[in-house]
């Protein structure tokens, strides 16, 4: 890697456009014709289910693909020929994502908010929801926890798994073992946008689901939001894309830590963003020798390399500057690499998921310590939340109104419906009342 392909650059001598530009997203520019692409699979698979979805994963995925499934024999064996150990990284990452997420059990809650009139907020798991997991370039058992996990507690009675087969139309062992222990009841061998379509159309084999779930490239991610705009009816968890890293390190950060976080996410695809906020020059200078010497050893270093092209090290004025800029970029993942981590945290909100302190990787979220690695992307960050045991709920609302309780709000509905000139809203009011009162006088 040629020390041009990252410079550092000082955010103060660069131009508004250069700063704008610096924190663009690599992924975006393309959208016109991704969003033409993605309609015309999304629509094939509309009209023609199943084979259209097959022959796209003959496209894209498995040249030779004839069935969308796996049957009970080839699972069971794949899981059998698991390492021990594998399996024993998936239950304890099991166990933290499973902990964080029961316990954010939403209550239903019940309050009277005037006199005889009660109100209530209940929630009820989804019925069917699909969870994609990304399968283009690296397999990803751990996102099968992050999605299936919540699922299970939810108790969403039927869950479809998506993820993309290798050419020889198999799924990693680890995938489907991590699939089994969070009880996923359907698995089927597609990915992209053809999956996205399959999950909320529904195709012969699978009907449709309510919701679809996971983190996936641009194409999935463009399919996720057009089903959840169009009619289909099924909605859609958050806009998901490419991994994006920021840390945010002064000069007591460890140089050699803040690379090998930086090319953690950098390793997922070529279209990733990392970016170094830092005031000091050196710890700019020594991460980037950091950078060329750990990426040379990674087996995903071409990968690592490419994202690197989008990437920023940026010396920034001071610790404010470095908050202001991270708030505009809402990152995925935020990383702060100072001692005094948690004090900035009231400062730094806008991100997907905070990791504090210098003995936080990034990738500690990634799989084990509770939280769900499941973010927004793209700066969405400022306005969607990340993913939680709530988002596998519908919320809903009941409420009872006593005699007396409409009674007490006859005259605020009923001058509102004056107000917008809805007669029937009135009468639907006045109705009762009127009643009330000619059964009181009798
Ligand atoms: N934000 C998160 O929480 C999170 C978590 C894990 C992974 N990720 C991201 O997910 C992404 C995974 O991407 P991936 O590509 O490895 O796997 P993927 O499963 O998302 O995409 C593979 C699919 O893309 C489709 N595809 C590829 N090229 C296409 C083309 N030219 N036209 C139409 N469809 C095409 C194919 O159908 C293929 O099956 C990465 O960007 C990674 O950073 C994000
Ligand atoms: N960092 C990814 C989310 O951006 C999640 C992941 C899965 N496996 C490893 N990492
Ligand atoms: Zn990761």
């Amino acid at each position: 890697m040629s020390e041009l392909r990252i410079p550092i650059e000082q955010w103060q001598n660069l131009t508004a456009a250069e700063q704008a530009q610096r924190l663009a997203r690599p992924g975006q520019a393309q959208a016109e014709s991704l969003r033409e692409k993605v309609a015309v699979i999304l629509s094939d698979v509309r009209d023609s289910g199943e084979r259209a979805v097959l022959n796209y994963t003959r496209q894209f995925d498995n040249p030779n693909a004839t069935s969308l499934r796996l049957d009970d024999k080839q699972i069971q064996s794949a899981i059998a020929s698991l390492d021990d150990h594998v399996k024993r990284a998936i239950d304890t990452a099991y166990q933290t994502i499973y902990r964080f997420h029961e316990a954010q059990r939403p209550e239903d809650l019940s309050i009277e908010t005037a006199p005889g009139v009660q109100c209530e907020l209940r929630y009820a798991p989804l019925d069917a929801v699909g969870l994609y997991i990304p399968g283009g370039s690296a397999t990803l058992p751990s996102t099968a926890l992050m999605l299936g996990v919540p699922a299970q507690i939810a108790g969403c009675q039927r869950v479809v798994m998506v993820s993309p087969p290798n050419q020889q139309g198999e799924l990693p062992a680890a995938l489907l073992y991590a699939a089994k222990r969070c009880g996923v009841t359907d698995i089927l061998l597609c990915g992209g946008a053809q999956a996205i379509g399959a999950l909320a159309y529904g195709i012969e084999s699978s009907p449709a689901v309510g919701k679809v779930f996971g983190p996936g490239n641009s194409f999935v991610t463009e399919a996720k939001q057009q089903v959840s705009q169009n009619d289909s009816g099924c909605a859609m968890d958050l806009p998901a894309g490419p991994s994006e890293l920021l840390v945010i390190a002064d000069d007591s950060a460890n140089p050699a830590y803040v690379a090998a976080d930086l090319l953690s996410q950098a390793e997922h695809g070529p279209d990733s963003q990392v970016i170094l906020l830092t005031p000091s020059m050196t710890v700019a200078e020594n991460v980037r020798q950091e950078l060329i010497a750990q990426c040379t050893q990674l087996s995903r270093a071409d990968i690592a390399e490419q994202a690197l092209l989008s990437s920023r090290l940026l010396v920034v004025a001071d610790m404010n500057e470095a908050i202001t800029i991270s708030e505009t970029y809402a990152p995925e993942h935020l990383s702060i690499q100072t001692d005094n981590a948690r004090e900035l945290l009231p400062q730094l909100t806008q991100a997907g998921s905070v990791f504090v302190g210098h003995y936080t990787p990034e990738s500690g979220g990634d799989y084990a310590t509770g939280t769900n690695h499941v973010l927004p992307t793209y700066g969405y960050a400022r306005n969607y939340s990340s993913l939680g045991l709530v988002d596998f709920y519908r919320r809903y609302t009941v409420q009872e109104a006593s005699q007396d309780g409409l009674r007490q709000l006859a005259e605020a509905i009923t001058t509102l419906a004056d107000v917008e000139g809805l007669d029937a809203h009135k009468r639907a009011v006045t109705i009762r009342t009127e009643t009330q009162r000619t059964e009181s006088r009798l």
